[in-house]
């Protein structure tokens, strides 16, 4: 029989197994004999008689009762924290929600009191299997027994089963009566756990401050101004930026309430601000743009951060950088401002544009050369979300074949004899995150079509004598005055091109078709080439305004402009009609025929569109019939007598749409409708494709 005996008796055996972990590493006298039981096994291994008997709590003492030999000594330990352990805990961010889990919730309630008295500062909830937590806990913490966790949270913190604290170690040596030394000893042992724990807090701080000064450093460096405020309105973080803006440097506010050092019309204005949304403010007459957002660590609120920025000096930003695209040529010069023009349809283009602008969808420009088809792709581009990055033009007709896949894709260094040291960045690798332009795309080969058609279907290029992908984000727009569809049924272009390209189409009637903008346009040119040539203005008369409005402008706005810088060279004051250098030329309607059918293709699909080409091919054959104008109750008769019922209303409104299209010609009053000739081109067209 052991003199000094002692027998731990727990409910779990990781318990005694830490009990006599603690042993070894307190370095108990080597007399000391050590028994452990668990409360089950007291039924089949008695406990040793004379040893003296550690409870790992009274919760197990009714059980044990049966079992303790007469006059036992009994001592009930007192447990607490392995400090060992409580390192793990200490990398959690203050504050934060934890699950502290256990067998049960009364053990877990303990727990958190021990933790608590040792400074953890967490806000613990007790485990317990029928209560409820909140639930976006995402860390649990236990004490040997993860089991219990709940298996919904991932990160689970085991800080070990607790351990004997120092006062039970004392009354253990007390009752064998050990020596003042060897109770030095185990003080000494005990002691020095927590001084390694504090050793390495302290290097912790270390690390932590040399962070904290990193991260000073890093926000200083920051263009924005930054204020950092914790959830209990503590000024946490303030770079020099904000600083000098509030006009707060020198000041010791760190660490203070927000509310009394901010200046409070800036706090007022920061408290109101919604979350994560971009704010314009004014504060001490300067436009800010400010952003609010939450700080949230492991789903834990730990208050907000505050940029901001003086509006000015991102305007300074976007400048630089888009002079930075100028330089490089990639830049769109004109805006939906630039665009004149008061006629119905061209008001309808420009709200058409400007509605598709916002989509990333490829658009098909189509019209005659010189109505403006590059000036609507600029604007649109400027218009769309993509206005920062680069707009990118290419003119199929212009560069040669040979070049233009080169130009276009880029080639690799060493590609072919000549090609340039270090290769060359093609157009659409240089418009990644703009849009590009494939002006005359009509005039594209059918080896460039190929390529145009792996680009817009891939989405990615590869460069001339490369074999590397490269991903490119563009948006395309594209423009010709070409007849498309009628290349694609002639087989001149692909029909898979045509497609991918005839996205979004939008026609552009040539200046002939909307004479009113002519007026505008003229009195628009006028300044503009008065103030380039530095000259004064100059009126044009009424006659020779009149033949200006009867000619037919073949070259559309282009050749107006043309003519008005001529006129500004050679007119004084006044341009009268000997002025004008196309004088006695005859209006022949015979430019491009392709374009004139595009034209009433579109207004077909369109009609098809809304499910109105029966009636308007009804309503135009009993004009043709008619040969003559005709009112609204002679068709609303004629179309009942041949089983279409309309009413007058609905007559009105398609009346409304081919007059809009140049159909038909509306007169005033009682005058009634008659069909032009391009009216009748299109009912020719329709008998054609039904
Ligand atoms: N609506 C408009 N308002 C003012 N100027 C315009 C307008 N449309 C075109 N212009 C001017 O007319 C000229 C021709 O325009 P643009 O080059 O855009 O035509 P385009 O249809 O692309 O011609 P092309 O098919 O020959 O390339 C440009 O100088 C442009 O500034």
């Amino acid at each position: 029989m052991h003199k000094n005996t002692i027998t731990f008796i727990s409910k779990l055996n990781d318990t005694l197994q830490s009990f006599v972990n603690q042993c070894y590493e307190l370095g108990v006298p080597e007399d000391f004999h050590i028994e452990g039981r668990t409360v089950s096994q007291l039924s089949y291994h008695p406990i040793p008689e004379h040893s003296l008997i550690v409870l790992s709590s009274s919760n197990i003492l009714p059980a044990v009762q049966p079992y303790l030999p007469q006059e036992a000594d009994v001592i009930i330990a007192n447990r607490t924290i392995n400090f060992m352990h409580i390192r793990k805990m200490l990398e959690l961010p203050r504050g934060m929600k934890v699950l502290l889990v256990t067998d049960g919730k009364k053990r877990a309630i303990e727990t958190i009191a021990l933790l608590k008295d040792s400074g953890v500062d967490l806000q613990f909830y007790p485990y317990d299997p029928e209560g409820t937590y909140p639930e976006d806990i995402e860390v649990a913490i236990t004490s040997g027994e993860a089991m219990h966790v709940p298996p919904h949270i991932d990160r689970v913190i085991d800080i070990g089963a607790r351990v004997i604290d120092l006062s039970t170690w004392i009354e253990m040596y007390a009752h064998f009566d050990y020596e003042s030394k060897d109770l030095r000893k185990l003080t000494a042992r005990y002691v020095q756990s927590i001084v390694y724990i504090t050793n390495d807090l302290s290097n912790e701080i270390q690390k932590a401050n040399v962070l904290s000064k990193q991260l000073e450093a890093i926000v200083d460096r920051i263009e924005d101004a930054v204020i950092a405020i914790d959830e209990k309105d503590y000024l946490r973080n303030m770079n020099h930026k904000a600083l000098e803006i509030l006009h707060l440097q020198g000041r010791k506010i760190m660490d203070q309430r927000a509310e009394s050092c901010l200046p409070l019309q800036f706090y007022q204005i920061i408290c109101k601000m919604p979350f994560d949304n971009e704010e314009v403010m004014n504060w001490e007459n300067q436009t800010f743009f400010f952003r609010k957002t939450n700080i949230r660590i492991e789903g834990n609120h730990f208050g907000y951060l505050v940029l901001f920025r003086r509006a000015s000096e991102i305007n300074k930003l976007e400048h630089d950088y888009r002079r930075k695209l100028l330089t490089k040529g990639l830049v769109a010069k004109y805006t939906f401002d630039h665009l004149t023009g008061t006629s119905s349809s061209f008001k309808k283009i420009l709200a058409i544009a400007k509605k598709i602008a916002k989509s990333n969808s490829t658009i098909l420009l189509l019209g005659e050369s010189g109505t403006g088809k590059e000036l609507l792709a600029q604007a649109i581009h400027n218009e769309s979300a993509r206005r920062w990055e680069p707009f990118v033009g290419a003119n199929f007709a212009a560069i040669s074949e040979t070049l233009l896949e080169s130009e276009l894709f880029g080639y690799e260094e060493g590609a072919f004899t000549g090609a340039r040291k270090g290769g060359h960045v093609g157009l659409f690798e240089r418009a990644h995150n703009g849009t590009v332009f494939l002006d005359e795309i009509g005039d594209a080969s059918g080896i460039i079509q190929n390529r145009l058609l792996r680009v817009l279907q891939e989405r990615e290029i590869m460069k001339v004598g490369g074999n590397r992908v490269i991903p490119i984000d563009i948006r395309v727009i594209a423009a010709t005055n070409r007849n498309l569809e009628q290349m694609v049924r002639d087989g001149e272009f692909r029909t898979d091109l045509f497609y991918r390209l005839n996205v979004l189409p939008l026609f552009i009637p040539p200046l002939r078709d909307r004479k009113e903008d002519i007026v505008l346009l003229i009195s628009r040119f006028i300044k503009k080439i008065c103030h380039e040539l530095k000259r004064p203005l100059f009126t044009i008369s009424r006659e020779a305004q009149q033949q200006m409005l009867d000619y037919h402008w073949p070259g559309n706005i282009r050749e107006l402009e043309n003519a008005i810088e001529y006129l500004a060279h050679i007119a004084e004051d006044v341009v009268y009609p000997e002025h004008l250098f196309f004088k006695g030329k005859v209006y022949e309607y015979k430019e491009a025929e392709h374009t004139k059918r595009h034209e009433l293709e579109i207004i077909y699909q369109s009609y098809g569109s809304k499910g109105f080409i029966d009636e308007i091919k009804l309503i135009l054959t009993i004009l043709k019939e008619a040969n003559d104008a005709v009112g609204r109750n002679f068709i609303v008769r004629q179309m009942q007598a041949l089983g279409y019922h309309i009413t007058e209303q609905q007559l009105r409104y398609r009346l409304k749409i081919l007059k809009q299209d140049h159909l038909l010609n509306v007169g005033r009053g009682r005058q009634g409708s008659a069909l032009t000739k391009k009216g009748m081109d299109f009912l020719q067209l329709i008998l054609k494709l039904q």
